[in-house]
């Protein structure tokens, strides 16, 4: 993989898609990645039908490592530009500075100042990195040397070619981690490590074993990330440059196996070729990838696994019918999701409900429509995929419960005026008309739900009630905000009868809404504490018992998620603990000693019964 001076351009990169010949599936070596048997309860198996794959390699409890890896490369996400650390993702302190004053349009305003936060540190060259500390910026010196002049041009050159500004830079990332790397490295194999401060970061030529479905661009979109692509490297040092065709290769392995990772409530996105390679997506996943300082992605499980079964995660979000998660796995990702939860018959499956419509004759179940195609060629769905839209044309769907017949057309009707009043409000919300959006909000869940047009779990409902606990906690409405807060929660849980979750119990959006509501609740018991009459004290009790039962399901997940000595779970334990305290004085002052009775919440924070071995497998790829 020698640099060159002279980029070529890959005439093949731009053909159309559905001519191109379907790869032959080969069993694939396992052998430069086992040494992380060594340090995790895992094996790494390779099939015709799955290729790379990671099982556990004995009964697995809820909350084990299962993976450490830290990543290839990995850049800032655009919204945390100046307050995540370009190194090591550590957290920017700002200073102010004083700067004269601009209009809307950049012209300097004769005589006016205005002083602005800026970061501590950061290239005085590029502008395009901000660092922790003097240290770490010094000690970035050498990679981000190799991007500097790039960077700096990054910008224009994304929006001129109309290429995302964060591949472009991620290329960068790339380029500056080989430049840096030995020169043995393309043949460097990963060093494994059970924690995160010795983890080694993947060596660069492990990116190249990723697959790069560059032959789902169009020819226009390769022209354009070519010709931004060669812009960047004229601009990088010629001893660090790689070949056109690696650099677009680089940017296409990026874009459909990059994951994104939050720190400290900030965004990177990072290529962990290890980890992309062996964990498959599945939408009922039994481990989740959590991010953590340095970049480093740690893999646990989130529920108890038996032995030999595949470890997988998600790469979507799982709050959403099945046709959109897939829709969107295809897009982003290019692939058809087929994890058990998508291939099982919609009638069986929880995903009926999530884009559920109600029987419009006896309101009682939801309408289903199986749809009859698989897709097997992606490649001819990719150029054309209104193909998913015709297949409902002259069909019919059924209602689980009396059996009566209506047409699809006539449901995608339905759902399409339940979407533009959800959206109508939603507009309305991010205007900042928040009395106006909640009337709207409110009222969208009137029509649909209080008329049982929609189910209530179908997932443009949840997402009202969502932007219901965001609306009425600005309008510091904090009651209302529980009430929906709650509404959300028990919803993401799914129906009680059903005996598959929508999501995970333990999962880690899940668990941030019972952290909210269990927030919120405790404020409230402190606000109404001097209240001594009987519907204040109705009232400190009801909270009382909502916030506890969020709490421990919440500490309950944040441990299973994140680890016991995470500050998530130490956060989270710190609220419950607080939440007892005040359960215990509030007992004390009206002597009542009853034990509240058990919600879902409750149930939910409770660990399985069962022993990890009778668990019910979980979902493969
Ligand atoms: C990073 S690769 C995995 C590579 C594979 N393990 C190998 O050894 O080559 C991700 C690819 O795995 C496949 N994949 C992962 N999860 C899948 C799912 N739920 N359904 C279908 N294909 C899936 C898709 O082809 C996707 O592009």
């Amino acid at each position: 993989m020698a640099a060159t001076t002279e980029p070529t351009v890959d005439a093949n990169a731009a053909q159309p898609v559905a001519k191109k010949k379907k790869a032959k599936k080969v069993v694939a070596d396992n052998t430069k990645y086992q040494g992380i048997q060594d340090v995790m309860p895992i094996t790494l198996k390779s099939s015709h039908a799955k290729g790379r794959h990671a099982v556990a390699s004995k009964n697995l409890e809820a909350g084990t490592l299962v993976a450490v890896e830290k990543a290839a490369a990995a850049i800032v996400r655009n919204q945390s530009f100046v307050g995540m650390c370009h190194r090591c993702f550590g957290s920017v302190p700002t200073k102010t500075q004083t700067r004269n004053k601009t209009d809307a349009s950049g012209k300097v305003i004769e005589g006016q100042k205005e002083t602005v936060s800026v970061p501590a540190h950061s290239c005085g060259t590029c502008k395009m990195a901000a660092y922790c500390s003097e240290a770490c910026m010094k000690q970035h010196s050498a990679e981000h040397g190799v991007q500097c002049a790039a960077l700096a041009k990054c910008n224009s050159i994304a929006t001129t070619h109309s290429v995302p500004l964060e591949n472009l830079r991620a290329v960068l990332a790339l380029i500056g981690r080989r430049a840096v790397q030995s020169s043995d490295a393309s043949d460097k194999k990963p060093e494994f490590s059970s924690s995160a401060v010795a983890a080694q970061q993947t060596p660069y030529g492990c990116v190249l074993d990723l697959n790069a479905n560059r032959h789902y661009l169009d020819r226009s979109s390769i022209k354009q990330l070519q010709t931004a692509l060669k812009e960047m490297i004229a601009l990088v040092p010629e001893s660090a440059r790689v070949s056109l065709s690696e650099a677009v290769e680089l940017a296409c392995i990026f874009s459909t196996n990059h994951h994104q990772v939050a720190v400290n409530g900030q965004q990177l996105m990072g290529v962990y070729p290890f980890s992309a390679l062996y964990f498959h997506h599945s939408c009922t996943p039994n481990c989740v990838f959590i991010g953590e300082a340095g970049g480093t992605i740690y893999v646990r499980t989130l529920s108890d696994v038996p032995a030999d079964t595949e470890l997988t995660v998600s790469y979507a979000d799982l709050f959403q019918p099945r046709e959109q998660r897939r829709r969107e796995l295809l897009l982003t990702r290019h692939f058809w999701c087929k994890c058990r939860r998508c291939s099982q018959p919609l009638s069986q499956s929880i995903d009926r409900l999530m884009d559920g419509i109600q029987c419009t004759k006896c309101h009682r179940g939801v309408m289903i429509f199986e749809e009859t195609k698989e897709v097997d060629d992606i490649n001819e769905l990719m150029t054309d995929i209104s193909a998913l839209d015709q297949e409902i044309q002259g069909k019919f769907a059924e209602c689980e419960s009396c059996q009566a017949k209506l047409e699809v057309t006539h449901l995608v009707d339905i759902l399409k005026a339940a979407i533009l009043s959800y959206s109508t409000a939603h507009q309305t919300m991010q205007r900042g008309d928040l009395d106006r959006a909640r009337m709207q909000l409110e009222e969208f869940i009137e029509n649909f739900e209080g008329k049982r047009v929609l189910s209530p779990y179908n997932a443009y409902l949840i997402n009202a009630y969502v932007a219901l606990i965001r609306v009425c906690t600005q309008l510091n409405d904090i009651g209302r905000a529980i009430r929906y807060n709650s509404i959300v929660v028990e919803r993401m849980l799914g129906p009680a009868e059903e005996a598959s979750l929508p999501i995970p119990k333990h999962y880690p959006r899940l668990a941030e809404y019972q952290m909210s509501l269990g927030d919120m609740c405790l404020k409230q018991v402190k606000k109404n504490a001097g209240n001594r009459t009987p519907a204040g004290r109705s009232v400190i009790r009801r909270y009382l018992k909502e916030g506890r039962s969020a709490l421990e399901a919440a500490y309950k997940s944040r441990v299973v998620i994140f680890g016991e000595e995470s500050p998530r779970a130490i956060e989270a334990k710190r609220l419950l603990d607080s939440v007892k305290k005040e359960q215990d004085e509030f007992a004390k002052a009206t002597g009542e000693k009853k034990k509240p009775k058990k919600t879902r919440q409750e149930q939910a924070a409770q660990p399985a019964s069962a022993p990890a071995v009778n668990a019910t497998p979980a979902t493969g790829a």
